[in-house]
């Protein structure tokens, strides 16, 4: 494929997608990535540069937004803004997470719900891709205040959603309480006890396993591309960023897997222990986040052996395998580098577009294993997709039924990305997750017609 076509091609379509979404640098940095993977592919297929398939998949089907209005714990009348990007339906209802983050705005939710497109694909379960939330931020409400929030925010919300539409769950910011919340106020509304939200509690339609899926699915992933070099977790030392869901999670199961994590982090800053964060001080993390709702650095005092930097990011720490499970552009070129020359030899993204361009060059220009969160996140929505199944089938699948259909899912994510990714004897997974996500949903969006 001629290289100043295909450098024209990206040039022209990304002028296109900043001009027609202003003021959305995530959006556009997550459309570069992909279209880079796939101009050489489209180019070589007319019928996809016709039907302007990536053009309409980078069009949401439909955005709403609209205000939130609750009252406070003073009597003070609060408004916040929400959304729902409903980005494509072309392979299920549309599905994914709600955030709840002061700095939300729509052009984060549009490349949120754009990335869940390609990696609902990437899962092999019918799910369409969308994304939601609010600039409601938790951190120091009281639970009545989350749940008056929560209350109002589906009151309207929930004229968009339902088990064949479009079937929201978390993120960050919302977890099980946000579901719950959220939950009991939508099926007052529509009068049914249907699947529509995902993550519910085990006790209420909830799947086994989807609280930890993010996490296990990630070091799953970060697992196979070890394999391919015929390397594993055990002995290994491992940074992981992020003290929430998707990394307390992760520590668990690296940890099962013979790794030894020396770091987590919170937006404040990050805690070194070299000795490893062990499975009861992972227990004490999980009390310190879910339930006293604190902050990371509260970790040193509890186990001196630590250390608490302030402000920093964890990436200077010396570690085999990196996982930045915290938030988007969390790793820039500077520390891969760094985690490159300190021998990182992996890299696999629990979060949703932690690393740079910067980053992901330093990465792929190394040939060191490199998992984008569009696969490597994958677990979470898939074991999503299990719960749907289960709440349509009525019923519940054991622990141990649903841990052997997401490790078979990472293991044919791993697959797929190996299948459209390899280079010789390297293995581009940014390149394989984005062709492999795009097919399906080209597909059907060819088979479907011009809507
Ligand atoms: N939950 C899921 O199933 C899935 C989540 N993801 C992605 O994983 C990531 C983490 O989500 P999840 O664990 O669910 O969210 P949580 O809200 O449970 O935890 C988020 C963690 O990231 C930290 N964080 C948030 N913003 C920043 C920031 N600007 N700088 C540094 N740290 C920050 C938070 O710290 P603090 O408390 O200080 O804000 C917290 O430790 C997100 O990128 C999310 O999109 C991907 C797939 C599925
Ligand atoms: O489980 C879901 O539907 C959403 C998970 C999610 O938000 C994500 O994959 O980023």
């Amino acid at each position: 494929m001629d290289s100043t076509k295909v450098a024209r091609y990206i040039e022209d379509f990304m002028a296109m997608v900043v001009a027609r979404n202003p003021n959305e640098p995530e959006f556009h940095q997550a459309v570069h990535e992909v279209v880079e993977s796939l101009a050489p592919f489209i180019l070589e297929n007319p019928a996809l540069m016709k039907n302007k398939i990536l053009e309409r998949m980078t069009e949401p089907e439909r955005l709403i937004s609209f205000r939130v209005p609750w009252v406070d714990d003073k009597g003070e009348v609060q408004i916040n803004r929400g959304y729902r990007v409903q980005m494509s339906s072309a392979i299920g209802p549309y599905k994914g997470g709600l955030r709840f983050h002061a700095s939300v705005n729509q052009g984060i939710l549009k490349f949120l719900a754009f990335e869940q497109v390609l990696k609902n694909s990437l899962t092999s379960l019918p799910m369409g891709g969308g994304k939601g939330g609010s600039d409601f931020n938790p951190k120091g409400k009281s639970d009545q205040e989350v749940m008056r929030f929560c209350q109002s925010f589906v009151t309207e919300l929930y004229r968009h959603v339902g088990p064949d539409t479009d079937v929201p769950a978390g993120d960050i910011g919302v977890g099980g309480r946000e579901i719950g919340f959220i939950y009991g106020q939508y099926k007052r509304l529509v009068n049914a006890y249907t699947g529509t939200f995902t993550g519910k509690g085990p006790e209420w339609g909830g799947s086994p396993l989807r609280p930890e899926a993010t996490g296990y699915g990630t070091t799953y992933f970060a697992a196979e591309m070890l394999k391919t070099r015929g390397d594993s977790f055990k002995g290994k030392t491992v940074c992981i960023s992020g003290s929430g869901n998707v990394a307390q999670y992760a520590v668990e199961k690296v940890t099962q897997m013979g790794g030894i994590v020396v770091t987590l982090s919170d937006s404040s800053g990050f805690i070194h222990d070299p000795k490893g964060i062990t499975p009861e001080k992972l227990e004490y993390v999980m009390i310190l986040k879910n339930a006293i709702r604190g902050r990371i650095r509260e970790y040193v005092e509890k186990y001196p052996e630590a250390t608490y930097y302030e402000g920093k990011r964890p990436w200077s720490i010396k570690c085999d395998i990196a996982l930045p499970c915290a938030t988007q552009n969390e790793l820039n070129g500077e520390e891969a580098q760094t985690l490159v020359n300190n021998g990182c030899i992996c890299v696999a993204e629990g979060a949703n577009m932690p690393s740079t361009p910067e980053a992901i060059k330093v990465f792929l220009d190394n040939k060191i294993l490199y998992g984008p969160g569009k696969a490597a996140n994958a677990g979470g929505v898939a074991t999503s997709g299990l719960e749907m199944s289960q709440n349509s089938m009525r019923m519940t699948w054991t622990r141990e039924e649903v841990d052997q259909k997401l490790q078979s899912i990472m293991k044919n994510i791993h697959a797929a990305c190996v299948k459209y990714g390899q280079e010789g004897d390297f293995v581009n997974y940014v390149k394989g997750a984005n062709i492999s996500g795009f097919i399906k949903v080209a597909n059907a969006m060819m088979a479907q017609g011009i809507v």
